[in-house]
């Protein structure tokens, strides 16, 4: 998994505003009521305690200050604790957090103390970027394509058959493919027999995977993966609404989640 870095996370809520016009104009919808719609929650008086952790690759820069900048941008009460790791949890807890946001490199969890709910960066990123894919308002298409099968494109494929769309999907992983196959009944995408998508949603660590074949004129890409799937001249040759923000929709699917 790529993880971030403080670059990524430069200029957050600006990047959030601009996807949040998008999203509007593309669905009818922002992403504060998609995540309403999704989880059946809606921010209240919970408090946020966000706890660095310096395992593996360590504190990056900026994360539990974005973090914060996120909870509150949602409506939420937030602080991050004075240290790090266990003194921080305990800290966080002393203080009266009701959720706790804390991620190593591997996992990065929302975990509400009060009704015991845990949440996962990765499956809220799936669920929320493909429920925004799904939500395209200008096709009546139910075909949708999910590029990359790996934690984050799994969540969002199964989420997409959950809610009855085609799922078309492909990644060069096999395994992965297979998996979806035989667990969530997607249909294996063939770029020697290309269909035009409106609905595309994408989750991969690579840049320029959606080609031409791929998507119909007037689509919407809705993508978490840095960096953009998107080559440039597709972005100038067709009418494609892009959503794509580094962490911002992802936490904000996670605290709805768990309230
Ligand atoms: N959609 C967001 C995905 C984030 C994930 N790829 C990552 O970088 N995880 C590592 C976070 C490490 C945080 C660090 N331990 C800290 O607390 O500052």
């Amino acid at each position: 998994m790529a993880l971030l870095t403080p670059e990524d996370l430069e200029d957050l809520l600006n990047k959030l505003n601009m996807n949040n016009n998008i999203i509007k104009e593309a669905t009818g919808m922002d992403i504060a009521q998609i995540c309403e719609a999704v989880y059946g929650t809606t921010p209240d008086s919970r408090k946020v305690g966000i706890v660095p952790i310096t395992s593996g690759n360590g504190i990056i820069g900026n994360f539990s200050s974005s973090l914060l900048a996120i909870t509150e941008y949602f409506g939420l009460e937030g602080f991050i604790t004075e240290h790090p790791d266990i003194t921080g949890y305990h800290q966080a807890v002393a203080n009266g957090a009701d959720i706790i946001l804390m991620a190593d490199d591997h996992i990065f969890v929302a975990h509400n103390l009060r009704n015991g709910k845990i949440a996962t960066n990765h499956v809220c990123t799936g669920v929320i970027y493909s429920e925004i894919a799904s939500r395209y308002k200008h096709t009546d298409s139910k075909d949708v394509l999910v590029i990359g099968l790996g934690r984050v494109g799994y969540a969002g494929a199964s989420h997409l058959v959950e809610k009855g769309f085609n799922v078309y999907a492909c990644d060069p992983n096999t395994d992965f493919m297979n998996k979806a196959i035989e667990e969530l009944g997607v249909k294996a995408f063939d770029i020697e027999s290309p269909r035009k998508f409106s609905m595309v949603f994408e989750a991969t660590p690579n840049a320029n995977t959606i080609s031409e074949g791929m998507i119909a004129e007037r689509c919407l890409v809705s993508t978490p993966g840095i960096p953009c799937a998107l080559p440039d001249e597709l972005v100038e040759k067709y009418d494609i609404d892009l959503v794509m923000e580094p962490l911002v929709i992802g936490v904000a699917a996670m605290l709805y989640s768990v309230l």
